[in-house]
């Protein structure tokens, strides 16, 4: 088994790049989520990878093997990388055992069949075999396409929003089957993804991208409890930025004091999540601006000095108008010497 590995991969479109230097790894039998704004390059990549699209700078190589470079390009289905777009087509003309069947090519025919169905038979669907795709469900269309992908035994495995139209107990359903079964197969999947919840919770690594290039990668805990700046913890859910100023090992902010020893004097960013607040008596006075139940908890919004502060807190204590005390946990939140 082979990681795949970019380095420095640039692609243009006309003047502007829509992905520049950017450099990763897929690991075998590992998933990676790529994550960013609409726009930042997670498509582009995908189809560089998949050999869509050809390299302007840089390789993509699957271990010894270069795949992509500026002179060297490999096709698409010579590159054992299979890919499921977000629509996960099926052919309709054909049966759900035969869309199947029709990733193991060579084969001698039953071979191939009884494949197909042992395959179908791990995503539960082997008694729908001879159904045409459009008799089964969002969810059950969803699992052939993969199971389609699979049969091929790619050592990459390229997913691109594939939950996306699903409903969220759907959702549940086949990430539940699927991403061990993705693990076991030993694939080197890549899967790019809107939704932060489901990448922190079910990836193994995150590449947080933004503009075409990559902000940070690593394991999802931690990317999240150590962004190396304020824009890649903006990618991981909801932060507030506070600005400050340290002074001699404290940083003085609207919402306190934090220790800030390995800090040198001057302007400070400063990255609060809402857990990173808590109610405190010995805390400073805020104003509660907003409650709004969120189901496991209640999120506020505090104001205090003209500056606003997201606070999650397990019960429903205080309402609009009324004044709390509250303080910022030093060990959760992140300061960043300000860029000028
Ligand atoms: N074929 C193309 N021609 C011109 N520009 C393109 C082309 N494909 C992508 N781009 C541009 O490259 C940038 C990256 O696009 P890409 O589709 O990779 O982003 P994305 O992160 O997948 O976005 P989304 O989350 O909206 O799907 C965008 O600015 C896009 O407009």
């Amino acid at each position: 088994m082979t990681d795949l590995v970019l380095e420095g991969v640039t692609r243009r479109y006309g003047a502007k790049a829509a992905v520049e230097g950017v450099g990763f790894t897929l690991r075998p039998g590992r998933i990676t989520a790529l994550l960013g704004p609409s726009g930042s390059g997670k498509t582009t990549l995908m189809r560089l990878i998949a050999g869509l699209e050809a390299v302007g700078a840089g390789t993509i190589r699957l271990g010894d093997e270069i795949l992509s470079s500026a002179d060297l390009h490999t096709p698409p289905e010579t590159r054992g990388v299979g890919l499921v777009f977000q629509d996960y087509a099926l052919f309709p003309h054909l049966s759900v055992l035969d869309n199947v069947a029709f990733g193991l090519g060579g084969m001698a025919r039953k071979a191939r069949d009884a494949k197909a169905l042992a395959l179908l038979d791990q995503v539960g669907l082997a008694d729908r075999a001879r159904n045409w795709p459009h008799d089964l469900s969002g969810g059950e269309q969803q699992r052939v396409a993969l199971m389609r992908a699979m049969a091929r035994e790619p050592k990459v495995l390229l997913l691109d929003e594939p939950f996306s139209g699903l409903d969220r107990h759907l959702k549940g359903a086949v990430r539940d089957f699927l991403f061990p079964a993705l693990r076991v197969s030993g694939a080197a999947v890549a899967i790019v993804t809107h939704d932060v919840d489901e990448a922190l919770l079910l990836a193994d690594d995150l590449v947080l991208l933004h503009q075409g290039r990559v902000l940070q990668s690593g394991t999802p805990v931690d990317c999240y409890r150590e962004p190396v700046s304020p824009e890649a913890a903006r990618l991981l859910g909801e932060v507030t930025v506070l600005s400050g100023r340290v002074e001699e090992g404290v940083a003085t902010t609207a919402f306190g004091i934090l220790p800030a020893t390995d800090q040198v004097d001057g302007e400070v960013e400063i990255v609060v999540r809402p857990e990173s607040v808590r109610l405190d008596r010995a805390g400073v006075l805020a104003k509660v601006v907003g409650v709004r139940f969120a189901g496991q908890g209640f999120d506020y919004r505090l104001e205090r000095e003209g500056r606003t502060l997201s606070l999650r807190a397990e019960e429903g204590r205080a309402d609009v108008g009324d004044t709390v005390t509250v303080s910022l946990d030093p060990a959760a939140v992140r300061l960043f010497p300000k860029s000028r």
